[in-house]
C-alpha cells in the first residue's frame, strides 16, 4: 500500500470534494442531543449527494486564494481530504492574528484509522508555519479526535432557555433608539457592518468569509418558516444592533411556542436591552431559546429573577492549537507586568515548541525566550492553547493535572497573566 499526502490540483478538486461527508449527503457532525438546537431534531445532514454541477462550482472555491487543501492518496486513489483556510482571529490586545482554520475534512469509511488524517494535519501545520500563521483552529465534529493533534477548547458556548412569563427586566426604561423588523436585504448589510465593529473588541471573534451573510434569506426553510430579522438604530439613526430569530413549528407540545434567537449582536447596552426586551415578550410565544450564546450572557443580570435563564447545554466552540509558541505568545497583549517560566514537555507534530520558556510581559510589550533552568511549571501544548485566548482557568487545568506547578503561586500567576474579561467568544465557525 503506497500512501501519498500532498496538495490538490484543480484537476483533482472534484475527487477531493467527493470524499467529504457533506458532498455525499452523509452526516458531517456528531448527532447532538436535540436540546442543542431550537427544535426537536438535530441538524439534519444534506441527505442527498451533491450534483456534478454543484461539485464543479465548489471545485473553483477549493482552488481559491486562502484555501489550502491537502489530500491523501492510497495506491494513486484519492481517499481523504482536509484543508486550511487562512483567516484572522481577535486575540487579547485586542489584535487580529492570522491562523489556519482546519475545515472540509473527511476520509472515506474504508480507509479510516490508518493515519491518513494525521499525515494531512502534519502537512497543513507545516504549510501554515511557512505562511507565518502561528495558530491553527477548528470546530470539532467529535470531541475525541483532535486533542491528539494538540487542539484544545479555547472558547465555549451555551444554549439557554427563558420562559416568557419570567422575562421581567430590572430596568424597563424605553430605548433612546428605535427597533425595526426588516427583510433579509437589510440584514445582509447590518450583519457585516456590526460584526466588523464587534470583532475589533471581542476576543475570539473571527474575520468572516466575504460571502458569510449572503445566505440570509426571506424564504421559508421547512417547518422552521422564514428567518426574521430585527435591527436597532441609535438616536441618530445609525445601526447599532441586529438579531436573527425564527418561530419554528413543532408537532411536540414541549417544543411549541418557542422563539429561537439564532444570533444577536449589539454595539451598545441600549441596543442589547431593547432587542432582548422585544424578543423575550413576543406575543403568542411561550419561551425563548438561544442555542449559540456566550456563557457570560449579560441578559441574566438584567432579569429580576436571574435563575429564570436556564443553561440547557454548555459546550466547546473553537478549538485552538499553538503552532509557533514564541510567535503566538508575543502576538497577544497582556494587562499585567509579570514573568512566567514554563516547560512544554511533548509536541511531536511541532517539536520546536518543546522545552523551557520564559514569558516576560507588561502592558507595553511581551518577550518569549528559551531558558535552561528549572521552570515554575510544566504543561502540555493543549493546555497552553486553551489558556491562550484567556477564557480557560489555569486552576482548573492544574486541578486536572494538565498543569503541574513546581513553585507555590505559579498557577495563580499563570491565571493572572492569561485571563481576560469578558469571556472569549466567536459568533460563527468556518
Ligand atoms: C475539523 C473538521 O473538519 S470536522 C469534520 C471531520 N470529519 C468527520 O468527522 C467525517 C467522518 N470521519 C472521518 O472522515 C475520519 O474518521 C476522520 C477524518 C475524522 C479521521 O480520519 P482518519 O484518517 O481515520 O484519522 P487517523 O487514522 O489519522 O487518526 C488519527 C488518530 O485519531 C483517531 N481517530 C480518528 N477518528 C476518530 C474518531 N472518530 N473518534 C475517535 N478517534 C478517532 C485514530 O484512532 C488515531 O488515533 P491514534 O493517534 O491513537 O493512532
Amino acid at each position: 500500500m503506497k500512501i501519498e499526502i500532498r496538495p490538490v490540483e484543480r484537476s483533482e478538486a472534484v475527487e477531493y470534494l467527493k470524499v467529504l461527508p457533506y458532498a455525499n449527503g452523509l452526516p458531517n457532525w456528531e448527532p447532538a442531543p436535540a436540546s442543542w438546537h431550537g427544535g426537536p431534531e438535530a441538524w439534519p445532514p444534506p441527505r442527498t449527494p451533491a450534483t456534478e454541477q454543484q461539485l464543479e462550482a465548489w471545485a473553483d472555491e477549493v482552488m481559491a486564494d486562502g484555501f489550502h487543501p491537502q489530500a491523501a492518496f492510497v495506491d494513486g486513489k484519492l481517499v481523504g481530504g482536509s484543508a486550511m483556510l487562512s483567516l484572522a482571529i481577535t486575540v487579547p490586545g485586542p489584535r487580529a492574528v492570522p491562523f489556519g482554520g482546519v475545515t472540509a475534512t473527511g476520509v472515506i469509511a474504508t480507509h479510516r484509522r490508518r493515519g491518513l488524517l494525521r499525515g494531512m494535519m502534519q502537512a497543513m501545520f507545516d504549510e501554515a508555519l511557512e505562511r507565518g500563521e502561528p495558530l491553527a483552529a477548528l470546530s470539532a465534529s467529535e470531541g475525541g479526535i483532535y486533542g491528539r493533534f494538540g487542539f484544545s477548547p479555547a472558547t465555549m458556548r451555551a444554549r439557554w432557555e427563558l420562559d416568557r412569563n419570567d422575562a421581567r427586566f430590572i430596568n424597563c426604561e424605553p430605548s433612546v433608539g428605535s427597533l425595526e423588523l426588516v427583510g433579509a436585504a437589510v440584514a445582509r448589510q447590518a450583519w457585516p457592518l456590526i460584526h466588523q465593529q464587534i470583532r475589533q473588541r471581542q476576543i475570539g471573534e473571527l474575520a468572516p468569509d466575504p460571502d458569510r451573510w449572503d445566505g440570509l434569506s426571506d424564504e421559508a426553510a421547512g417547518t422552521d418558516g422564514p428567518m426574521r430579522y430585527l435591527v436597532h438604530r441609535d438616536a441618530d439613526g445609525n445601526l447599532d444592533g441586529v438579531a436573527n430569530f425564527r418561530l419554528p413549528w413543532s408537532p411536540l407540545p414541549e417544543h411549541t411556542g418557542a422563539l429561537v434567537v439564532e444570533g444577536l449582536l449589539a454595539l451598545t447596552q441600549d441596543a442589547y436591552r431593547a432587542m432582548w426586551m422585544l424578543l423575550t415578550d413576543f406575543d403568542l410565544t411561550r419561551k425563548i431559546v438561544a442555542p449559540n450564546r456566550p456563557i457570560d450572557e449579560p441578559l441574566r443580570w438584567m432579569l429580576r429573577n436571574p435563575r429564570a435563564m436556564r443553561i440547557t447545554r454548555q459546550s466547546d466552540n473553537l478549538w485552538l492549537r499553538i503552532l509557533d509558541l514564541p510567535a503566538a505568545l508575543t502576538a497577544r497583549a497582556y494587562d499585567t507586568t509579570a514573568e512566567l517560566t514554563f516547560a512544554i514537555e511533548d509536541d511531536s507534530m511541532c517539536p520546536h515548541n518543546v522545552g523551557a520558556w520564559r514569558l516576560a510581559v507588561s502592558p507595553k510589550e511581551a518577550t518569549c525566550t528559551r531558558m535552561d533552568v528549572r521552570p515554575d511549571l510544566t504543561m502540555d501544548i493543549q493546555s497552553l492553547s486553551s489558556l491562550y485566548l484567556g477564557g480557560m482557568s489555569a486552576a482548573v487545568l492544574a486541578g486536572a493535572g494538565r498543569i503541574r506547578p513546581h513553585r507555590l503561586g505559579a498557577v495563580k500567576d499563570t491565571a493572572r497573566v492569561f485571563r481576560v474579561d469578558p469571556e472569549p467568544f466567536n459568533t460563527f465557525g468556518f
